[in-house]
């Protein structure tokens, strides 16, 4: 029937079926599914256009638009749905769903009998659509969060065997700097750590220009002003200060005339005590984990770095008063935490190398035997450079010749003889000891290890603590075995030295943690090596920024009752109920769209 018009006659179906319509008129069409006094939902596809409808049509059309348009992005529906949606009201609304044709025809005697063109019933419909489409507008636009910005904080770390540095940034407008603080870059600045320069101090303030400039690029000009930035030396300046305080200082004034130079706001550089470098990265480890915020169990720290390695975790045998030395305290959101720490000096795996390879060249003979090397490893190496750190100075042996010859051996039981001989069992003034006569309370909880532990383990395969301790020994001990050329030629990318002493490493670690910690081979799965938590690095520089920049709150922060997104939704959801509402409060003016088609 291409020419033909169907009309509706005003007969009223009394059942309560769904009355489809179709009607084709030139470019015209409709296929409406209205309720007829059902109250079921609407659906319909249209092609019409809205200056063919009525007034209250037009408006509720618009109206309805422009709501549906308003909601936010999680509760809004695809535009052509929403012209839908808003195209049926508005016809249905309308005195017939069919043709304007159809609408023109029956205008006259449909507006005498229907109210729903009443002034009243339109000023009424304006100011409900108006105050809904208001309601969600207010709660989208004037709860809407800011533009993100932030602020940043800078740490180097002047460690013994290299210095990083580290960017971190936190959300600007959070009150109190109480925002998530995230690393946002770090950089590793080329050459050894500052106690290196002890004999040309300019240059260690020179080696941390490029890693400054970077920082330069990462934080916002505006920002550099209000940046603090933080360096903190650990165990290598600890160890150059008691050997020679005034090395030690010419390095410090070279580094803060350096670091003086830049736009940031510098607040100075200082040695660590081993004691805060362990609460520190505890304090980090448990602040990217979400511990310390949510209350949570909290996690051991356990740091290996090159000069020094540090133990820290809360146990419940432990309240501080025997060997209050190892006690750190903190309140932090509410919470109270006595902390067990201890820093052992000389314990760093480079140093501990040193004190094994002292051990085993006691002899003072031209060529060392050294299990801890792969078989086919051979080197010159020189005693003076060997016994030149105060972890080792006082047993260098007497009449010993300038080089010696290292050898190595690859034997992992042997390696652990001699790894075991640096560590002193014999006395323990306390209920408990880990070694060398440092208390030590009984181990709790889940362990995070990081900086070497990690390094050592991840190029090891190791990191995978539920394969059980004997395994893991196992695989360490066939590594040992390996030779020296067959190392080389699997690992072309690694650095010499550190391929070299992997074997001692993982033999150092595995019995650091077990002979030295008392880790079982059923704690030790309660280990996890990791090198970042949520994209941060593992390590004391975090904990100490928010330390100094006191960003963990003693108490527990306010939380507002909703967040944006949950105000923002159930606003919107209260205003759409508050439309339904209103469109069934309507009811008795609802239209009859069950007018019977008729072919004009
Ligand atoms: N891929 C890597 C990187 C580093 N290392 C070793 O890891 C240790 C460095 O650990 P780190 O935490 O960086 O120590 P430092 O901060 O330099 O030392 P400390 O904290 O004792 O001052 C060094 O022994 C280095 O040889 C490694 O074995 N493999």
């Amino acid at each position: 029937m291409p020419n033909s018009v169907l009309k509706g006659r005003s007969t009223r179906k009394t059942h309560t079926q769904t009355q489809t319509h179709k009607h084709t008129h030139k470019h015209d069409s409709i296929i409406t599914v209205c309720p007829v006094m059902t109250g079921k939902p609407l659906l319909s596809f249209s092609h019409h256009s809205a200056t063919s409808l009525g007034p209250l049509s037009r408006l509720l059309s618009t109206s309805t638009l422009f709501f549906l348009s308003s909601l936010p992005h999680s509760l809004s529906l695809s535009p052509s749905f929403s012209l839908s949606l808003s195209l049926s009201l508005s016809l249905c609304f309308s005195r017939s769903p069919v043709s304007v044709k159809f609408i023109e025809v029956d205008n006259r005697e449909m507006k005498e009998k229907n109210p729903w063109q009443t002034p009243v019933t339109i000023i009424i419909t304006v100011i409900g659509v108006i105050a809904i489409v208001a309601l969600v507008t207010v709660a989208v636009l004037q709860n809407k969060p800011l533009p993100q910005k932030y602020k940043y904080g800078i740490v180097l770390d002047a460690g013994s065997s290299h210095t990083a540095l580290y960017i971190y940034e936190w959300p600007a407008e959070k009150d109190n700097n109480t925002g998530r603080v995230e690393q946002k870059h770090s950089c590793k600045v080329k050459g050894p750590g500052i106690s290196s320069y002890a004999s040309a101090p300019v240059k260690a303030g020179e080696s941390l220009r490029v890693c400054m400039e970077e920082a330069k690029q990462w934080v916002p000009g505006k920002r550099h002003h209000q940046t603090p930035l933080y360096l903190g030396a650990t165990a290598g300046m600890r160890l150059l200060n008691m050997e020679n305080s005034s090395a030690s200082d010419k390095v410090f004034q070279a580094v803060e005339g350096a670091l003086q130079k830049f736009p940031f706001s510098y607040q100075g550089a200082r040695i660590l005590s081993g004691q805060d470098e362990g609460a520190f990265g505890w304090v980090t480890v448990n602040y990217l984990d979400e511990r310390l915020k949510q209350g949570l169990e909290t996690r051991g720290a356990l740091d290996l770095g090159g000069a020094s390695t540090q133990i820290s975790f809360v146990s419940d045998n432990y309240d501080g008063s025997e060997s209050p030395s190892n006690s750190v305290t903190f309140r932090l959101y509410g919470n109270d935490y006595n902390l067990y720490t201890h820093s052992f000096l000389c314990y760093g795996k480079d140093q501990a190398l040193r004190m094994t390879q002292a051990h085993q060249s006691q002899a003072g003979l031209a060529t060392v035997l050294d299990p801890c090397f792969h078989p086919g490893y051979t080197a010159t190496k020189n005693y003076s450079v060997l016994y030149d750190s105060p972890c080792v100075s006082d047993r260098k042996p007497k009449g010993a010749p300038d080089t010696f010859t290292h050898i190595g051996i690859g034997d992992f039981l042997q390696c652990q003889a001699a790894v075991k001989s640096v560590f002193n069992f014999t006395s323990c003034k306390y209920s408990r000891c880990s070694f060398n006569g440092v208390f030590q309370p009984l181990l709790q909880g889940p362990y995070g290890a990081f900086s070497a532990y990690y390094f050592v383990m991840n190029f090891l395969n190791l990191t995978d603590t539920s394969v059980p301790l004997e395994d893991v020994k196992e695989k360490l001990k066939r590594y040992c075995a390996t030779n020296w050329d067959q190392i080389t030629q699997q690992h072309p990318g690694v650095k010499l030295k550190y391929l070299a002493e992997y074997c001692f490493s993982g033999t150092y670690i595995l019995t650091l943690l077990t002979e030295g910690y008392n880790f079982t081979s059923e704690s030790y799965s309660d280990i996890k090596f990791i090198e970042k938590i949520k994209g941060s690095d593992a390590g004391w520089t975090l904990g100490y920024m928010l330390n100094l920049t006191n960003m963990i709150p003693a108490e527990a922060p306010d939380t507002p009752p909703l967040p944006h997104v949950g105000y923002v939704s159930i606003v919107s959801v209260i205003a759409v109920l508050l439309f339904i509402l209103f469109i069934v409060s309507l009811r008795p003016l609802w239209p009859r769209c069950s007018k019977q088609p008729q072919i004009v």
